[in-house]
């Protein structure tokens, strides 16, 4: 199976403080991944990384079998990289339409109107366009930055803790978002996740994280209690 994505020997630095060690991370095309591990380990700082936001002090990232460490954060969106960063980071002033229409900004073939499969995902965003993104609930915030990061038609999706601070009820529903996108439109899924049942229900492949260090990858059926235990528990 291809990957999409392909980290090998990643290290970063925050200034004198090294972050990642020889950090790798398989994402296969069409599947989704869940990094996982516990808090600080370095998790938001590898999807900085690959978004081009974070400078490394070695390592090579392949997307889309291209070299992309070279390539400036602003130009990663068009190479087909969307984005949802953690807290989502929507425009809270901005009405739901002028969030979407902030993500078309990175199109660079001229599209300025919101595809209708978005509307089609996320029915309660277009019932809500005229109102203010601040004025969203934390699960309809959730899914217009999902919505916005797609305003570009991504290869890849990634999402840093999508379901941080979203009532339960609503977990669910994000979660299904990502299936569909995943399994019937073919995206690829990068995500962190450090709820567990929601991990092995969405997620095909997992990469752990510990103290800066990819310590085990592979099938999620393969996460085993071991790993849960000696990695994952609080
Ligand atoms: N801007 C920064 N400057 C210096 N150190 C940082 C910076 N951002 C994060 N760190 C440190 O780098 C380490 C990794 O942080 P990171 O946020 O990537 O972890 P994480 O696994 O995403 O954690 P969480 O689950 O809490 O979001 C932590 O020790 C953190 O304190």
């Amino acid at each position: 199976m291809s990957n999409l994505l392909s980290i090998q020997g990643l290290n970063q630095y925050y200034g004198e403080s090294h972050t990642l060690w020889d950090v790798m991370l398989d994402v296969p095309s069409g599947k989704c991944t869940c990094l996982m591990g516990r808090n600080g380990v370095g998790k938001t700082t590898l999807l900085q990384v690959i978004m081009g936001l974070l400078a490394t002090e070695s390592g090579a990232i392949k997307f889309d079998d291209q070299e992309i460490q070279s390539v400036k954060a602003e130009q990663r969106a068009e190479l087909g990289i969307g984005y949802v960063p953690q807290g989502r980071q929507i425009f809270p002033l901005l009405t739901v339409q002028e969030n979407l229409e902030v993500g078309l900004l990175a199109r660079t073939d001229g599209v300025k109107t919101v595809p209708q499969f978005v509307y089609d995902l996320f029915p309660v965003l277009k019932d809500m366009l005229k109102r203010r993104g601040g004025d969203l609930s934390g699960g309809q915030q959730q899914q217009l930055a999902i919505a916005r990061a797609l305003m570009i038609d991504p290869k890849m999706l990634i999402l840093d803790e999508p379901t941080e601070g979203i009532q339960p009820n609503i977990v669910r529903q994000i979660g299904d978002i990502i299936t569909q996108l995943n399994d019937e439109l073919g995206l690829t899924v990068l995500l962190v996740e450090q709820k567990l049942p929601f991990a092995r229900r969405v997620a095909d492949t997992f990469c752990i994280l510990d103290r800066g260090r990819s310590v085990a990858q592979g099938e999620i059926a393969e996460l085993s209690d071991e790993l849960v235990e000696r990695y994952l528990t609080v």
